[in-house]
Order: structure tokens, then C-alpha cells, then sequence
């Protein structure tokens, strides 16, 4: 039996009497990008935190293609698959554009101190680091000092630093929030890209209407910690249900 790339089941977590998320079951599959949204409150945030390690749950499970991940510390998910973007935390502000991805890619590489291939290693994943710079267009930046970028870049380096972990699933959590609106298409248009990887899912906590039409696949609704709708785009945020959600917001714009 295939299992699907991330699933959790029953996923539970009480702070004290409040119940933040309530039993949530929910698959996502390869291929899919799955926004999250929710007014205020409803558990978008106590969700992420459940996947990525951050808290464990009170109840319920969460899976990797089929193995149970939930009593697993953040770096440990982190290695199954997990790949999280924080809003800038992820960086070190005190080295250069180039050396933060290739701390990234060493890391996943795992190298043994074999004396043999170090030199190989060291040419192989200084060009792996600088294909990623050029990918998302930061080639000319290689030795700024980080907290020297402008922040835009920083955001855009920090979403680099993720796809170079190359995750098997992508979590962002308002990607865009803080930006200025020419900064945020660069980092839309990553995230996009990685809708091309049929192998990869893509879990999107957002606000911003316009940013779940351009790139939603599906739409996952949470109200009061719950699950309460789940589709596609247009039958999700034209149900009555989550009208109900949003009681008293315009639907164009989701608070
Ligand atoms: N560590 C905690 N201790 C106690 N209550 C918490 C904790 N973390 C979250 N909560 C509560 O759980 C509920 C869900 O919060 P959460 O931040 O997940 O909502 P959200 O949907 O992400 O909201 P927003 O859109 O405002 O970010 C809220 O009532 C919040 O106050």
C-alpha cells in the first residue's frame, strides 16, 4: 500500500482546557500545494508546529510516507523530509550570502572526514552552492555579508536555503508577510517553482487571498482548531461553511 508523502490523523493539542487543534486528519500528497487559512486564532500556526516538531501533540499522529514522525525532535523530522521556513530566524546574519547555503549543503551531505575526497567535496558543493545562487538570481550578492542584504534578499535567501535542504515537503507560514509588494513576487515565484517536483508537497499557512488563487492546489480551512472544510479553491471558499468562518470579513481578503 503507497502511503501519501505527509498525513496527520487525530492530531490533537490541549494548552491547559483550550483545545488548539481538535483531532485533525488530514492527507497531503505528492504534487500538491495546500494552503492553510483560518481566521485569527483558529490553529494554522499549533498545526505547523505539530508537523514541524516545534510542540508535540497531546493525541494523534503524524506520518512521513506512512512512518510515524510525532514524538520525533525538530532536527530528526528535519532529516525524514520536514522542511520549515522561519522568517529569517534560519540565517546567520555574520556570514556571507555563499557561505550560509553552503553550510546547508554540507550539512545535508553529510561528508565523513575522508581525506581522500575532501577536496572533490569542497569543489562539488562549492558549485552546488553557487547553482543555487544563481538560481534565485542572488549570483551577485555571493560575499555580501548577510545582514548587510536588503531584507528582501534576505527573505529570498532564506527560501533558497530551503529548497537547497530540498525537503520532501515545504512549509511556509505567510511567506510574504512583512515585505514591501516588489519584494514578494521574487519569493511567490520560488515557491511556485516548486510545484514543477511531482515528488514534493508544498503546506502554505496564508492570509492574502490573491496569493492562495495563484498558487493553490487545495484549500484547507481550520476554525477553532478544527478541520472544517477541505477541496478545491473555488468550491472551498465559495462553501457555506466557510462563509460561516468568516462571518463579518469580505471573502476577498481572508483575516
Ligand atoms: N503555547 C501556547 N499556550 C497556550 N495557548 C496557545 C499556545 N499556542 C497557541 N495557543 C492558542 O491556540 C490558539 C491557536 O493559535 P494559532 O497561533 O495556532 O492560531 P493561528 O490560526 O495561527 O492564528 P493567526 O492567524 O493569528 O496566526 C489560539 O487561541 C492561541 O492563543
Amino acid at each position: 500500500m503507497s502511503h501519501p508523502l505527509l498525513a496527520t490523523k487525530d492530531l490533537t493539542v490541549r494548552f491547559g482546557g483550550h483545545v488548539a487543534v481538535d483531532a485533525i486528519s488530514c492527507v497531503f500528497p505528492a504534487g500538491e500545494l495546500t494552503a492553510i487559512v483560518g481566521p485569527n486564532g483558529a490553529g494554522k500556526t499549533t498545526y505547523f508546529n505539530l508537523i514541524s516538531g516545534q510542540i508535540t501533540p497531546t493525541a494523534g499522529s503524524v506520518q512521513v510516507a506512512g512512518e510515524e514522525i510525532s514524538r520525533l525532535p525538530v532536527a530528526r523530522r528535519a532529516e525524514r523530509g520536514i522542511g520549515r521556513a522561519f522568517q529569517l530566524t534560519n540565517l546567520f546574519p555574520n556570514l556571507t550570502v555563499f557561505e550560509n547555503v553552503r553550510l546547508v549543503i554540507q550539512s545535508k551531505a553529510k561528508k565523513g572526514f575522508d581525506l581522500f575526497s575532501m577536496a572533490d567535496d569542497h569543489v562539488q558543493i562549492r558549485e552546488d552552492a553557487d547553482q543555487v545562487l544563481q538560481n534565485v538570481n542572488l549570483l551577485a550578492q555571493r560575499d555580501t555579508i548577510v545582514s548587510a542584504l536588503p531584507h528582501g534578499d534576505q527573505r529570498k535567501l532564506e527560501v533558497a536555503m530551503l529548497i537547497a535542504l530540498d525537503p520532501l515537503i515545504y512549509m511556509f507560514d505567510e511567506p510574504t508577510a512583512g515585505m514591501s509588494a516588489d519584494e514578494a513576487p521574487v519569493v511567490l515565484e520560488l515557491i511556485e517553482q516548486l510545484k514543477n517536483d511531482q515528488t514534493k508537497c508544498v503546506l502554505l499557512v496564508e492570509h492574502k487571498m490573491d496569493v492562495i488563487r495563484t498558487l493553490a492546489d487545495r484549500i484547507i480551512v481550520l476554525h477553532n482548531g478544527a478541520l472544517v472544510a477541505d477541496g478545491d479553491p473555488s468550491t472551498v471558499m465559495s462553501s457555506s461553511i466557510v462563509q460561516e468562518a468568516y462571518m463579518g470579513k469580505a471573502l476577498g481578503h481572508v483575516e
